[in-house]
């Protein structure tokens, strides 16, 4: 299978780079993979044939090394190689490019933490009851990092107001996902040794991974799915 890549040095964390990755490539291609360190994608049929595009992330002391590749099915893969070589490599870079600007802009970004809380397989998930657009869909648990609050902090806080519980919270997990207006969702893995109620919440519920596509998640959750889905596997 023929390939061509293209790196770049971003000044933003890997999270954001992915986030931003993720907002450009999805207008135009369909994503098949989603993690913090690399996304993929797969391009329409009439661009390239079968191409599968990919972001990797790795973070480095100088900022963020992405490096976008794309691959795709050729009957003769030295005269494909050749005639593609030139459109395929614009494309690239304008991928590149495209996401370094807007990693940078997006690296001081407002934040919204969301806590992945996984017990015995489960991943909890709240419903929520207003605003009516989204009234009835869910998300995890989370919200507004407020000034001069850390991500951590605004995890326990949330959680200490929509669940009543006291948690744990650990490491980033997944990209960020750009939300509509330009802020991040950004979700932290926590622990908790207390049962959650729904304190402002329509409902909440512990989803296992054959439950994940039961509920209607708000469109930036969708994307995290697989991210949700290998942390209740794992
Ligand atoms: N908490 C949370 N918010 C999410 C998720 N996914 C997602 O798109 N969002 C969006 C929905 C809202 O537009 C925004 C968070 O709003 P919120 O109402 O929970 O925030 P908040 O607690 O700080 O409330 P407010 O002060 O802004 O009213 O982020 C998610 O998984 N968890």
């Amino acid at each position: 299978m023929p390939a061509l890549r293209t790196t770049a040095l971003i000044e933003a964390p890997a999270r954001t780079v992915a986030g931003a990755w993720i907002e450009l490539v999805s207008k135009r291609a369909h994503l098949v993979s989603v993690s913090a360190g690399k996304i993929a994608a797969v391009l329409p049929g009439r661009t390239f044939r079968a191409a599968r595009l990919t972001g990797t992330c790795a973070s480095t002391a100088a900022g963020t090394l992405l490096t976008c590749e794309l691959s795709w099915l050729s009957p003769n893969a030295f005269v494909d190689g050749i005639a593609v070589r030139r459109p395929v490599l614009s494309l690239l870079g304008s991928v590149a490019e495209g996401t370094r600007a807007r990693a940078v802009e997006l690296a001081d970004a407002p934040v919204i933490v969301g806590t992945a809380i996984v017990r015995d397989g489960r991943i909890l998930a709240q419903q929520r009851a207003f605003p009516e657009e989204v009234a009835g869909m869910w998300e995890l648990p989370g919200g507004r990092v407020e000034p001069g609050e850390t991500d951590e902090e605004a995890v326990r806080r949330e959680c200490q107001e929509e669940l009543g519980i006291e948690v744990s919270p650990g490491a980033a997990i997944g990209p960020d996902v750009v939300l509509p207006g330009g802020k991040l969702l950004r979700i932290y893995q926590a622990s908790t040794d207390s049962d959650p109620v729904a304190v402002e919440h329509e409902a909440v519920r512990w989803l296992s991974c054959d439950e994940l596509d039961d509920v209607e998640w708000l469109p930036a959750d969708r994307i995290l799915l697989p991210v949700f889905r290998a942390l209740v596997d794992g």
